[in-house]
């Protein structure tokens, strides 16, 4: 386990200003250009998602979900709406820098391309993160190792990513997320290039992020088997919340291989 104790306790609840709500989101509308006109991708979606919830968001390809993601943590200026997150009241208000400063801090994310640099062993890329956000770098190293044991991987410490599977390198994706012990996780299709087993490590280490953690996971799925573990669906059809209901995760579900 990692020792969280220094930064938040380990069953938090990290309440910022906004008390249970990691994340509160009103009437977010995103517009993209297309030819001469516009199509609006999400037509003014209220969303909230509170600390120690894993949230799924699902829905058709192209609905809108990715776009939901990249507004809510600072990657994608919506046209119109407000994102308080944590103590932060109107993200997109703030500089460049102080938003980019925010997602250091307190977001981690984790893709479906595992976004690793090719050159880096597994616990450079978990370091590298830990370096840049002030750690020393005995304690990113500690707290690295840490982390990559978390998720099962202590020994493949030092491998590069041409020779990890592709649940290793998802693995080495969620260490990176998890080692900076962030208050919201962000996950965009995190299981979708992965075979039934390997999903179920994935969905499981989500799993844990968000009780044992604390943190708001927020994932992106078009895998209706991955609800077994949510606490919360949230459906999105053409840029609109369709429905939002609350559910008894079962941590021990399973996820039958599929490949
Ligand atoms: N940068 C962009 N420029 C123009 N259109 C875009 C851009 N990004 C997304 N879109 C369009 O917005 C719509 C929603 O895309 P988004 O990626 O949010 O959907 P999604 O629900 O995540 O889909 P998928 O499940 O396939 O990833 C799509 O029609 C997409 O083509």
């Amino acid at each position: 386990m990692i020792d969280f104790t220094s930064q938040t306790p380990s069953h938090t609840k990290v309440h910022g200003r906004h008390g249970d709500y990691a994340i509160e989101a009103k009437g977010l509308i995103k517009r993209f250009k297309s030819g001469k006109s516009f199509v609006e991708v999400l037509k003014g979606v209220d969303f909230d998602a509170r600390h120690g919830d894993l949230t799924m968001v699902m829905g058709p390809s192209g609905s809108g979900k990715s776009t939901l993601i990249a507004a809510l943590s600072g990657l994608l200026r919506p046209e119109e709406g407000r994102v308080d997150a944590l103590d932060v009241d109107d993200l997109w208000k703030l500089s460049l820098g102080k938003i980019d400063k925010f997602r250091l801090d307190h977001c981690g994310f984790i893709f479906q391309g595992f976004n690793l640099f090719p050159a880096l062993t597994a616990l450079q890329q978990v370091e590298i993160v830990l370096k840049f956000q002030g750690l020393s770098p005995e304690r990113a190293k500690k707290r690295a190792t840490e982390a990559l044991t978390e998720v099962g991987l202590a020994h493949r410490l030092h491998q590069r990513p041409a020779i990890l599977s592709g649940g290793e390198k998802q693995r080495v994706a969620i260490a990176r997320a998890l080692a900076k012990d962030p208050k919201i996780l962000f996950a965009d299709e995190p299981t979708s290039a992965l075979d039934g087993e390997n999903g179920q490590v994935v969905i499981r280490l989500l799993r844990r992020a968000a009780t044992e953690h604390g943190a708001a996971v927020i994932c992106v799925t078009h895998d209706p088997r991955l609800e077994a573990w949510a606490d919360r669906v949230i459906k999105i059809e053409d840029g609109v919340i369709v429905s939002d209901e609350r559910h008894t995760p079962n941590p021990d579900a399973t996820l039958a291989s599929h490949h």
